[in-house]
């Protein structure tokens, strides 16, 4: 079975292509770093290493890549006759491999009438509806309706903490043992595929939303937090008593949430966020603030980790979300010129201010209650 997974970075590797071996896959990386796409079609395998108490590595093999910027035909080839199409490239680089992506399917259409499944495994609600809705844009008519009864775009929520690779190594990964991949049944076309580690589901919604308002939610703290207190790395601000304190507290807001919203069993929810915390606490896992942090702009975003659940506590509590408000505080201090999200923050906010740079980038309007109780815990962090 042949697989094409786009994006060879931390999780493409050191998740999504290790399960898809363990399944018994071939897997082709579509990437455009040219480097990793050359050292996989050299080395043909790579070594992900599991880092806790005690080291497991995992072999993985039958891998190759194709360059897709260099070499868009030979990609395009191999999304047509592919039997899963993967993708891990970050939210705001899924409509840039959506038109390769049409040709390939395209091209699969007029030839074949063997369902296909694309799942785009991003930290984000709606991943795969997203991708199919750029990707449509390339299609006609005619090619949708097939696309409609061909091609299924399943949502799906992934979770493994797998950190910047500062070996030396360009292949190998480091990551964490623990992993969850959720998949909405649903959406698929044809036969669920065969993939060890799988969860599937008919409602994806509650565990996407528990993984990003509790994962990503709580490693925001860290990330935004510890770099305000000059940390450099996750263990370093996991270390930190005030930093736990905002953790501790910006999870039960996010609890609140999610408990209430998706009815989760309180006492289990507890366990789910303790587990998280402790998995931030691994020390074998060695993961930079930077990494974490990257993408402000996302990450304060209206369905993202932050203010959504932020602005769901308000309506379901009628209360402040003094923690939650904190991160988001902790995100327009972010400065950090090696990424460009937060670079542009910076400069929208010398612009036009923490007020007005928050309303715009999230879409709150301008008396919108968690704005003030932004701005509230930002004059705090300045003084
Ligand atoms: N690293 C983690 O711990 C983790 C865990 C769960 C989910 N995710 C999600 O997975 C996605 C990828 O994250 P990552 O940490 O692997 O990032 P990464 O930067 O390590 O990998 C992204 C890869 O995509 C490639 N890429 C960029 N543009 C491309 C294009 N046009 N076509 C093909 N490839 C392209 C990059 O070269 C890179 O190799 C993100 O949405 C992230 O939120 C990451
Ligand atoms: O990938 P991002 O930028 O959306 O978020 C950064 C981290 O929180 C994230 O990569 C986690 O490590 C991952 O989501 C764990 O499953």
């Amino acid at each position: 079975m042949q697989a094409v997974h786009f994006g060879a970075g931390n999780i493409g590797r050191g998740f999504i292509g290790a399960l898809l071996y363990q399944s018994g896959y071939q897997t082709l990386f579509l990437d455009v770093n040219d480097t990793v796409i050359q050292e996989l079609n050299q080395q043909r395998e790579y070594e992900v290493t599991l880092v806790g108490t005690e080291q497991e590595i995992i072999s993985v093999k039958n891998v190759s890549g194709i360059n897709s910027e260099t070499n868009p035909a030979e990609a395009i080839e191999a999304i047509s006759n592919a039997d899963l199409v993967t993708a891990a490239v970050g939210p705001n680089v899924l409509p840039f491999i959506a038109e390769l992506l049409a040709e390939g399917l395209k091209i699969r259409m007029k030839s074949s009438n063997e369902p296909l499944n694309v799942i785009a495994c991003e930290n984000m609600i709606n991943g795969s509806s997203i991708l199919k809705k750029h990707v449509f844009d390339y299609l006609n008519e005619e090619e949708k309706r097939a696309a409609e009864q061909l091609i299924g775009f399943p949502n799906a929520a992934v979770d493994r903490i797998v950190p910047d690779q500062r070996n030396g190594n360009i292949l190998g990964v480091a990551v964490e043992p623990y992993y969850e991949w959720v998949v909405e049944q649903t959406a698929i076309k044809g036969q669920r595929p065969d993939i060890e580690g799988i969860t599937y589901v008919d409602d994806l919604n509650p565990y996407i939303e528990r993984k990003l308002f509790t994962v990503n939610t709580g490693h925001a703290v860290p990330a935004y937090l510890g770099h305000y207190k000059n940390y450099s790395t996750i263990n370093e601000a996991m270390d930190d008593e005030e930093i736990e304190g905002v953790l501790q507290g910006a999870l039960q807001e996010t609890g609140e949430v999610i408990v209430r919203q998706h009815k989760f069993d309180k006492a289990e929810h507890g366990a789910y966020i303790q587990k998280i915390i402790n998995r931030f606490r691994n020390p074998y896992v060695s993961d930079y603030v930077t990494r974490v942090a990257r993408g402000p702009i996302r990450k304060l975003g209206q369905n993202d980790r932050l203010i959504r659940p932020a602005s769901l506590f308000i309506q379901l509590t009628g209360q402040e979300p003094v923690n939650l408000a904190t991160v988001i505080a902790g995100v327009l201090l972010y400065e950090n010129d090696q990424d460009d999200e937060a670079r542009r923050l910076q400069e929208q906010i010398a612009e036009k201010g923490y007020e007005e740079t928050l309303q715009s980038v999230s879409g709150l309007a301008a008396n919108d209650p968690l704005i003030a109780a932004v701005m509230k815990q930002l004059n705090v962090m300045k003084r």
